[in-house]
């Protein structure tokens, strides 16, 4: 479980995160749907600990990031935004570098690597060196590796960026069976039809502060619009930066 309270960070004369407020619960998908410059990307920093925020506190499964930052990072999957892989490496022995530095065995390592592979379905390019590996290729790396110490919570930023349709939903179906596993998954998407696809909770997020929080059915009827898209509209006070 993610419980963010009252997170602030500013840049300059930029408030990006202004008293973000929300709980990401197990087994379920929350989304955090805002147009672009919304502060989404430095809420889910400041989650992972890539960023110390100016107020506010972060508990993962209870455990303060400020105080424990190394059980919070073990307790996190991370897909960031920059999804940096080492080109010269397979598929592969980008996954285990990140599972040695994680301090798995080479036993458990194997086992996971194996496990990730096939979920992801990337046998047929889990031994290819990454450089020359298409967009949906990487995103699949990223991700196996960040899940490769089995964390029972998942970050994901925009992970379906760049991804054509079946990829697309092969990544959803991966989010669920991770949600169906009882694991918290909480990603960040610009795209309406993402979050309203896949979101059993949904946190928008506009000018750095929490706008509305809860189901789809929740959100539809805290607006009286019948069309999640018109809600999200009505929420944030226009279209402007969101993907349909
Ligand atoms: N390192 C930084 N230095 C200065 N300003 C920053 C920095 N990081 C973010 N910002 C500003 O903070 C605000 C929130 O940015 P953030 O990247 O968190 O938004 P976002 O919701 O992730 O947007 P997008 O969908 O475009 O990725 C923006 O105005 C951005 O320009």
């Amino acid at each position: 479980m993610i419980e963010l309270k009252d997170l602030h960070k500013a840049f300059g004369t930029v408030k990006a995160v202004d008293g973000v407020s929300f709980t990401a619960r197990d087994g379920e998908i929350t989304g955090l749907l805002g147009p672009n410059g919304a502060g989404k990307t430095t809420t889910l920093r400041m989650l992972y600990t890539l960023m110390k925020p100016d107020a506010g506190r972060v508990l993962v499964d209870g455990i303060d990031a400020a105080r424990d930052p190394v059980s919070v990072r073990r307790r996190l999957g991370v897909l960031p935004d920059a999804r940096g892989l080492y080109k010269r490496l397979t598929a592969r022995e980008n996954i285990a570098y990140f599972g040695r530095l994680q301090g798995l065995d080479e036993a458990a390592l194997r086992a996971r690597s194996d496990a990730l592979i096939a979920a992801l379905d990337m046998a047929d390019i889990a031994d290819r060196r990454t450089e020359g590996f298409s967009q949906g290729q990487r995103v699949k790396t990223a991700i196996a590796r960040a899940l490769v110490h089995d964390p029972r919570n998942i970050i994901l930023d925009e992970p379906t960026n760049g991804l054509d349709v079946m990829a697309t939903r092969a990544m959803r179906a991966f989010l669920r069976r991770l949600r169906d596993e009882g694991r918290c998954v909480l990603f960040s998407s610009h795209i309406m039809q993402e979050v309203a696809a896949l979101c059993d909770r949904i946190v928008v997020i506009a000018h750095g502060r929490v706008v509305a929080d809860g189901s789809a059915d929740a959100l539809r009827a805290q607006t009286g619009e019948a069309n999640l898209e018109d809600a999200f509209v009505k929420i944030i006070g226009s279209g402007e930066g969101l993907a349909a």
